[in-house]
Parts: C-alpha cells; sequence; structure tokens
C-alpha cells in the first residue's frame, strides 16, 4: 500500500531540500582524492595490521598520544603544546586474544573536513578504520564533540548512526516510482523528484520504509557513506570536579578516563573490543582438540557472522566442500549441534567442519582438558557434561 504524504510543504521546504542536495553534490566532487592517490598523504599511508583497525580523533591536546602510549607501550610524543603529533603512529593493543591497531593521529579542528591543519589526511585515515575514539577534554566546552562530529559528518562518516531505511536503485527506463510503506511527515513525492532531478537521475525506484529526512534521502543517493561507531571518550577527568564526572560518564557511548591517574582503562578497553563486534572462532579439527591457542577473528558485521563466512575466510572454496558444521558455544542448542552455512556463530563457539567425503566422528576428541577453553563452553559443560 502506498500512503502519499498527507503534510503541506510551502516553497521554502522544496527550496531547503534542492539546495541540501547541491551542497552534498559539490562536497562529494571537492573530496575526491587525485586520481591514484588514496587520498591518506605522506605521513598518513599506515599498512593496515592485527583484527580491526581504531582511530583517535580529536582536538589538539587532548591526550590522543599518551592514550596510545599508555594501551600499546608503543612511544607517541606528548606535550603541552597544540600540535605535538604531525603524522600517524599506529600502535598494537593485544586483547582477548586478538590484535587491534590503534592509530593516534594529528589534532583536528573547526574547519578540518575543508583541509584546515591536517584535517583532510586525519579523515581520510579515520574513514579506513573499523571504530574512531574520540578524545575529549573533560574540563573544554562541551561543544568540542558537536564541532568534530559536524566535522567527520561533512565528508560523509556518520558516527553511531544506522543506514536510512529507503530503498533506492537506479533504472533505465520507466521514470520515477516513489513509495512508501508509512505516513511521511519530511519528504513528499514532489521534494524527492526534485532532489533526484539535481542529481540528473530520471529513472529510479525509491522506497520509504521509515520517516527519512532530506538529508537521509540525500546520504541514500550520494552512496558513499560510512556508518561506523563512535566512543567519546572524555580524559583528564583528574581536574574535574565529581559531578561532571557523573554527567558525562552517563552520556551514550561515552566513558570517562584519566591517562595521568591510569583511571577506567580497562573499562575504555572492554567497550572498544565491544563496539567492534568482533567474533573468535575457535577450530576443531576432526578426532582432535580443539585449538584453542589462536582464533579465527572476524567481524560480525550487521548480519552477524554465518558459518559461510567462517569458510570463506579459511579458504574460498570451502564452501562447496561443507556438508554440515558442529558447533559447541553459545549459538548452540545443544553440543555439539549440526548446522548449515546460514548458522550465525557467536564469539568463542567452538566449530568443526564436516566435509562432504569425510565421516562424521560425531565430535569425538573434544575438550579432555578444559584448563584453556573458552569460559562459556567450561560453564555450559559443567551443568550438562558431553558424553564422549
Ligand atoms: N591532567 C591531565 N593531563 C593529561 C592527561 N592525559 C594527557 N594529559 C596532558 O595533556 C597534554 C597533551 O597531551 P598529548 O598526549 O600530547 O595530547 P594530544 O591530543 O596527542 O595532542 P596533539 O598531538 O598536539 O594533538 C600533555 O601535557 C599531557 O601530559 C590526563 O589524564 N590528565
Ligand atoms: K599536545
Ligand atoms: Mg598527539
Amino acid at each position: 500500500m502506498t500512503l502519499s504524504c498527507l503534510i503541506y510543504f510551502d516553497y521554502t521546504e522544496y527550496h531547503l531540500g534542492q539546495l541540501k542536495a547541491k551542497i552534498a553534490k559539490l562536497r562529494t566532487q571537492l573530496l575526491e582524492p587525485p586520481k591514484g592517490s588514496s587520498g591518506a598523504g605522506e605521513g598518513f599511508e599506515v599498512t593496515k595490521f592485527g583484527h580491526g583497525r581504531v582511530a583517535l580523533i580529536g582536538f589538539p591536546s587532548v591526550g590522543k598520544s599518551t592514550l596510545l602510549t599508555m594501551l600499546t607501550g608503543t612511544h607517541s610524543e606528548a606535550a603541552s603544546y597544540e600540535f605535538t603529533t604531525l603524522t600517524c603512529i599506529p600502535g598494537i593493543i593485544h586483547y582477548n586474544d586478538t590484535k587491534i591497531q590503534l592509530l593516534d593521529l594529528p589534532g583536528i579542528i573547526e574547519g578540518a573536513s575543508e583541509g584546515k591543519g591536517r584535517g583532510r589526511q586525519v579523515i581520510a585515515v579515520s574513514k579506513s578504520s573499523d571504530i574512531v575514539l574520540m578524545v575529549l577534554d573533560a574540563s573544554k566546552s562541551e561543544g568540542h564533540r558537536q564541532i568534530l562530529t559536524k566535522e567527520l559528518e561533512a565528508v560523509g562518516l556518520r558516527l553511531n548512526k544506522t543506514p536510512p531505511q529507503i530503498y533506492f536503485k537506479k533504472k533505465k527506463t520507466g521514470g520515477i516510482s516513489f513509495n512508501s510503506t508509512l505516513a511521511l511527515t519530511h519528504v513528499d513525492e514532489k521534494l524527492c523528484y526534485q532532489i533526484l532531478h539535481e542529481y540528473k537521475i530520471h529513472n529510479a525506484e525509491v522506497l520509504f520504509r521509515e520517516d527519512a529526512t532530506v538529508d537521509d534521502l540525500i546520504d541514500v543517493i550520494e552512496g558513499n557513506r560510512k556508518y561506523m561507531k563512535c566512543i567519546y571518550v572524555y580524559n583528564k577527568i583528574d581536574v574535574v570536579g565529581i559531578d561532571d564526572v557523573d554527567r558525562l560518564s552517563r552520556q551514550p557511548n561515552s566513558i570517562v578516563i584519566s591517562c595521568n591517574l591510569k583511571l577506567n582503562l580497562d573499562r575504555l578497553l572492554a567497550k572498544m573490543w565491544e563496539a567492534m563486534g568482533l567474533v573468535r572462532i575457535y577450530t576443531k579439527p576432526q578426532g582432535q582438540q580443539p585449538d584453542f591457542a589462536e582464533p579465527v577473528v572476524l567481524s560480525a558485521g550487521r548480519g552477524g557472522c554465518t558459518v559461510e563466512d567462517f569458510c570463506n575466510h579459511i579458504h574460498r572454496t570451502l564452501v562447496k566442500e561443507v556438508k554440515y558444521v558442529l558447533v559447541w558455544g553459545t549459538s548452540a542448542r545443544h553440543y555439539p549441534q549440526h548446522c548449515g552455512l546460514s548458522q550465525v556463530l557467536q564469539d568463542e563457539d567452538v566449530v568443526q567442519i564436516v566435509k562432504k567425503k569425510e565421516k562424521d566422528d560425531g565430535g569425538r576428541g573434544r575438550f579432555k582438558s578444559h584448563s584453556n577453553a573458552p569460559a562459556r563452553i567450561c560453564d555450559r559443560e559443567k551443568k550438562a557434561p558431553l558424553k564422549t
């Protein structure tokens, strides 16, 4: 069913929508890196390493370098003057049997997205990361968080947001078909046409599945937005009052720390790990103990990490050979559970692949010694021991 828009838009609304589309278009053109370059620039071309990448973003002198040194042990010069750091400095965090690359970056200021300071390079590096830690000085203006969010939004980064629920597909013919599954209050058919017209799109299918805004529609048409998780890290809580600490720590996606007093750094690591959505899978060869020393580490992504993702990670042709898999862990209803390729795996699951030509050994040779098994599996086995 199509619900057309019931509200009345005046001229200003249409005009504003068109203007927004024009600005978004120009910005995209402006930000395109020159052909053949990654957009990062000298001092910023750091090779990816480990199971995930985290960027430290913030105003100058909020304590980014101090934090990198504390969390990774890699020294990054810290000092009381602004712009101490001028390039990208990588370090490694070892956490939960995984390696996370942490990147220290120069401080950025208002206007960074337009190239002020090393803003462009810093933002290009953040875009290549899996999550962002926005480091803020707890004693400074709270407006800093909004300024930085705006700078990152200007270059297509969307922090702690999910992609708009708008289906959009360009067509070769047929004109524009505009539909929605609910009443819309921000965009109507005419406004949508005008915006598509701005992009010289005359044939397309548009379906609104939520009451999205003009900005959401432009994001979907532009298609190059990056949706990332961001943790707001309020540093230097040693110099502010307890009321401020309390207030800041209650904000969503936020954590308060003090590098000087080594306060709350373990909680920061746990929060960072959680935000990264990594899934550790332990493999168990036929008739042998699981390999608890080195997990296969995958990113859960939006749809979760499936058995198929796991197989593809090991070898690209493996999927074709799989009859089914045996799974132990929180994703299994009973031990071991026979699963297909679509089973969504969870952190610390144990997986044994049974290939088409192989005989199922029933998961034998498992967990004789539980000493180094993931805690969740040990707990479960204590309650209902496995038959071997
Ligand atoms: N009081 C207090 N000072 C801190 C803390 N962490 C860092 N600092 C100080 O803040 C100053 C700036 O630290 P840096 O680590 O250089 O900050 P930065 O964000 O890397 O700065 P730029 O590289 O210039 O952007 C230094 O004098 C640090 O000693 C903290 O937890 N409390
Ligand atoms: K500094
Ligand atoms: Mg620094």
